[in-house]
């Protein structure tokens, strides 16, 4: 498809709401990422991330409210979005028998110019691994695999929702440098995320959700100082009444 015009947001979510059963996991979010920022959403289990970013992704219906990625409805334009949006699951379930290089050949003839295989698997470090079947690799193993098959499209919006949570720190590194090289191609990454380190690293911009209401939106520096706290997870503390540490 044609490029979208760069002044187009990449993202445009107004007043989404989504419960589940008496639940209320998303509730009245409304969110704007610009075509090349990398923005990180943070907050404790349950505070609504994957759900937030899932309705972004056009994997579940909001209650209320919309979404446009790149100017197109996820749901009405759905192929249209599945050509310019990689997205990341949660406990993705693969094909167990095919191997890595199986998996990210059949993911690549979904698009018309896709990223060529070992570039894909030198980024998440799995070029070694690209013989083994998706059923022998680790859990860390099989979510890199994830983030390489949510690039096989070189998508222009991608949504990481567990970039590095379990994983040691050398393949922690490798997915920091994955997302800054996409960072410097001006992808735009909507990154869930856990740690304070990460989002600092990474992240032009902070989503801070709880009970599913985004309670600050800024720079991790922008965060720090208008909490008046001397530290990003001090920070996150005035914001929210919580810690973060207990999450990893
Ligand atoms: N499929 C579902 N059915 C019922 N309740 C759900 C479902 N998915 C999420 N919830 C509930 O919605 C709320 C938000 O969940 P969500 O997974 O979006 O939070 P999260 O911030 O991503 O949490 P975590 O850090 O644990 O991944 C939680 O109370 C959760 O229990």
């Amino acid at each position: 498809m044609s490029t979208p015009d760069t002044s187009t947001p990449a993202v445009v979510a107004t007043r989404l709401r989504k419960r589940y059963g008496g639940t209320t996991a998303v509730d009245d979010v409304s969110l704007r990422i610009e075509q090349g920022e990398v923005v990180g959403v943070l907050g404790v289990n349950g505070a609504g991330k994957t759900t937030t970013v899932e309705l972004v992704a056009g994997l579940r219906r909001p209650d209320s409210g919309s979404v446009r990625v790149l100017g197109l409805d996820p749901h009405r334009e759905r192929g249209r979005v599945r050509q310019v949006l990689g997205v990341q699951l949660q406990h993705a379930s693969l094909h167990a028998a095919l191997t890595v290089a199986e998996l990210v050949g059949l993911y690549r003839t979904f698009y018309p110019q896709p990223r060529p295989t070992a570039e894909l698997l030198e980024l998440v470090g799995l070029t070694e691994q690209r013989t083994v079947r998706f059923e022998r690799l680790s859990g860390g193993q099989q979510q890199r695999l994830s983030i390489a098959l949510a690039l096989a499209g070189r998508p222009r919006v991608v949504v990481l929702d567990e970039l590095t949570t379990g994983l040691d720190p050398r393949a922690r590194r490798r997915m920091w440098a994955a997302v800054e090289s996409l960072r410097d191609e001006a992808v735009t990454v909507l990154l869930v995320s856990h740690t304070m380190e990460e989002v600092e690293r990474l992240c032009d911009r902070v989503l801070l959700l709880d009970a599913g209401r985004v309670v600050a939106s800024d720079t991790p520096a922008g965060l720090v100082a208008s909490s008046g706290a001397d530290t990003l997870d001090d920070a996150f503390v005035a914001l929210t009444g919580k810690s973060l540490e207990v999450v990893e």
